[in-house]
């Protein structure tokens, strides 16, 4: 068995115990009390600096327990207070010891759009982020059968969301690509392996038909791998590991969206490293 069928079986239980205590009616009705997602896709695109997507994450199938974070409203004020664009919230349980409460609390401590980022499978999942006032909702296209993944592309977008639908490879991409994703995350983290490459970015960024927002997701170990991102065409970057581990969020995101905001990147210019 693959970590990622691992994962999944263990959502798909989780689910369905979820879905056995709320009915869909519910949620819906939860959902419709939420004021509108906000535009996460034109805050992604916007201007000439590349944007940070920062993430709550406790611990992780590669590297075990993380960060304890007791508060992540707070941490997440802290990311926004340094600058991120928009607050990614895993909020698988097994695995990276998220939830659904994390992604309520950040919802009410922050004005910028956030992320569910789980294993979605189900519409039901896509409702509950909503309920819990998510704007991004991620798909992973290894995850799902195509069918499945058009048909929540559309249900994210029709309740106004944005799907950030994810890849590894050129043939996760066209799938992708085909489903309707306005949003492509090429994580470069192998879902077999766990490693990442983050070269895998620079060679499936310029297979993104332009007019599709390109996110580099996974390996930030600080700035200089955010102006590499960049250089290969990211519009923005997400991270997780090196801001929960590190000791001033808020200082390493600001780190994090310099690197993004260097002159270098804007067209034109050559490029040089922001190492000096
Ligand atoms: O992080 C993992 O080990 C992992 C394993 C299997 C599936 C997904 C996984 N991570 C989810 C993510 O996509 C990352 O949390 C996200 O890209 C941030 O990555 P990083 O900055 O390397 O923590």
């Amino acid at each position: 068995m693959t970590v990622l069928e691992d994962i999944l079986d263990g959502v798909r239980e989780d689910l369905a115990e979820r879905q056995s205590r709320t009915s869909l009616e519910a949620l819906q009705e939860q959902a419709q009390g939420r004021r509108e997602a906000l535009a996460a896709e034109s805050v992604l695109r916007d201007g000439d600096t590349v944007k940070i997507i920062a993430e709550v994450k406790r611990s992780s199938p590669s590297k075990g327990a993380l960060a304890v974070i007791a508060d992540p409203a707070g941490l997440a004020s802290e990311y926004e207070s340094g600058g991120a664009s928009v607050i990614s919230v895993l909020t698988e349980q097994r695995r990276f010891g998220g939830s659904l409460e994390d992604l309520a609390a950040v919802r009410q401590a922050v004005d910028v759009p956030i992320l569910r980022k789980d294993f979605v499978v189900s519409s039901y999942q896509v409702w509950e982020a909503r309920a819990h006032g998510a704007d991004v909702v991620l798909l992973i296209v290894a995850a799902l059968e195509q069918e499945a993944l058009v048909s929540l592309t559309e249900r994210v977008h029709s309740l106004g969301m944005t799907a950030l639908v994810e890849v590894h490879d050129a043939e996760e991409l066209s799938r992708a690509v085909d489903a309707g994703a306005r949003v492509i995350g090429v994580n470069t983290r192998n879902l077999h392996t766990l490693e990442v490459r983050r070269e895998v970015f620079a060679e499936l960024a310029p297979k993104i038909p332009s007019g599709i927002v390109r996110i580099a997701e996974s390996g930030v170990r600080g700035p200089h791998d955010v102006f590499d991102y960049a250089r290969s065409g990211a519009h923005a970057v997400l991270v997780g590991e090196s801001l929960v581990i590190g000791k001033d969020p808020r200082s390493a995101v600001a780190d994090l969206v310099a690197a993004g905001s260097h002159p270098a990147l804007r067209a034109g210019q050559p490029a040089r490293e922001p190492r000096e």
